[in-house]
């Protein structure tokens, strides 16, 4: 049974969907920003915290769980430079609580949501797994800190991991059944498909003056569903071998600048965004474009949706909006 921790997310919900496929899968999760409809009806819910031992120690006891993927986490760049306790508490503190009750109970297999964050931004190229890190934000330092410990627990004891360094992720699944809801939302394409739907004013561009093609920052993005897979091979991967601490990045290679960005929402939408220039949001790396290389060669993933089909998901849902 594979327990997925922070599967009623975002990202979660798309990976516990590709993961009842084939796997019993049992979703763990507080509900502080995911939705409990968001997670696929063939998984069993049990609604806590990572930071609850007792009652995570309940569920390893109850249930056979064989692996872990953990994406519970705190995830907003701007709201880290605000909140930093929140973050180290959350996602480094909550995770050693879930890495001990795990070894009480010699669960061993663990998949680890880590981000782009953690790396030292460069002006041109692309960043791969080797690449410096030195993140420019308490998130980012927050996943790289538990990344650290995730080395050193692979090392010292039994214990199997992989870290997946996501760059952005955007869309939904292709039949508009779940998808993006973040309240408050603070993600780039979910504010300009508001802002285009009518239901803000305007749609702030933060920074203009980036050492970057057009002045804004550069992001890499990569599709939910693409994401998701990368999970699914993962996981295979960490099932059949004896797989030492791996890290692969899992993004397009593609680098597109907020203005592009609010371009292609226009052009999916065939509507107008009204634009607001605003200062620089602390915390923003001017550029992160990953290198995926490491992950196509060792698992044959393929990033197979291009920012085009990103956004048409994105809108798709956008509309429809369930929860
Ligand atoms: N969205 C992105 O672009 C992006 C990029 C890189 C990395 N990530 C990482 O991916 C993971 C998932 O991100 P997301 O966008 O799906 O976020 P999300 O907020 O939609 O999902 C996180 C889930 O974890 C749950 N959760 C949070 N803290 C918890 C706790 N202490 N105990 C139990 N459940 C808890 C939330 O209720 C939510 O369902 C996060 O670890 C995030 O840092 C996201
Ligand atoms: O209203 C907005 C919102 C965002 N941006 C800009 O758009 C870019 C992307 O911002 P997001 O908030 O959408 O995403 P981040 O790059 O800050 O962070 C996201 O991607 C990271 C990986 O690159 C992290 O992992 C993190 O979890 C996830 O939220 C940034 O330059 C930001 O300043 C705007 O200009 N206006």
């Amino acid at each position: 049974m594979i327990l997925v921790v922070g599967g009623a997310g975002y990202i979660g919900s798309h990976v516990v969907k590709e993961l009842v496929q084939t796997e019993q899968v049992i979703v763990y999760d507080n509900l502080s920003t995911g939705h409990r409809e968001a997670v696929d009806e063939r998984a069993i819910f049990v609604q806590g915290d990572i930071k609850d031992e007792v009652k995570l120690t309940q569920l390893f006891t109850l249930f056979s769980i064989t692996a872990v993927v953990h994406f519970a986490a705190a995830n907003s760049v701007e709201e880290s430079v605000r909140n930093p306790w929140h973050y180290y508490e959350n996602n480094v503190g909550a995770t050693l609580n879930l890495l001990k009750v795990m070894r009480a109970h010699k669960v061993n297999k663990f998949i680890f949501s880590s981000t782009a964050a953690t790396y030292q931004p460069i002006e041109q190229g692309l960043l791969n797994e080797n690449s410096a890190t030195c993140p420019a934000n308490p998130y980012g330092r927050s996943k790289r800190m538990v990344e650290q410990i995730l080395e050193d627990y692979t090392a010292a004891y039994d214990f199997q991991c992989t870290v997946l360094r996501y760059f952005n992720v955007a869309g939904a699944d292709a039949f508009t059944q779940i998808g993006e809801s973040h309240l408050p939302e603070t993600h780039l394409i979910p504010l300009v498909l508001k802002n285009l739907n009518g239901e803000t004013e305007s749609i702030k561009i933060y920074g203009d003056d980036y050492d970057t093609v057009d002045g804004t920052c550069i992001r890499d993005f990569v599709h939910v569903e693409d994401l998701a897979t990368a999970h699914i091979l993962a996981l295979e991967a960490l099932t059949i071998e004896q797989t030492p601490f791996t890290i692969y990045n899992v993004g397009n290679e593609h680098g597109y600048s907020v203005k592009e960005i609010i371009k292609t929402c226009e052009q999916v939408t065939n509507k107008k965004a009204t634009i607001e220039n605003a200062k620089r949001r602390s915390g923003d790396p001017a550029r992160l474009v990953a290198s995926s290389k490491k992950i196509r060669q060792a698992l044959g993933w393929e990033a197979e949706k291009d920012l085009q089909t990103m956004v048409e998901h994105a809108w798709n849902w956008h509309q429809l909006q369930k929860y």
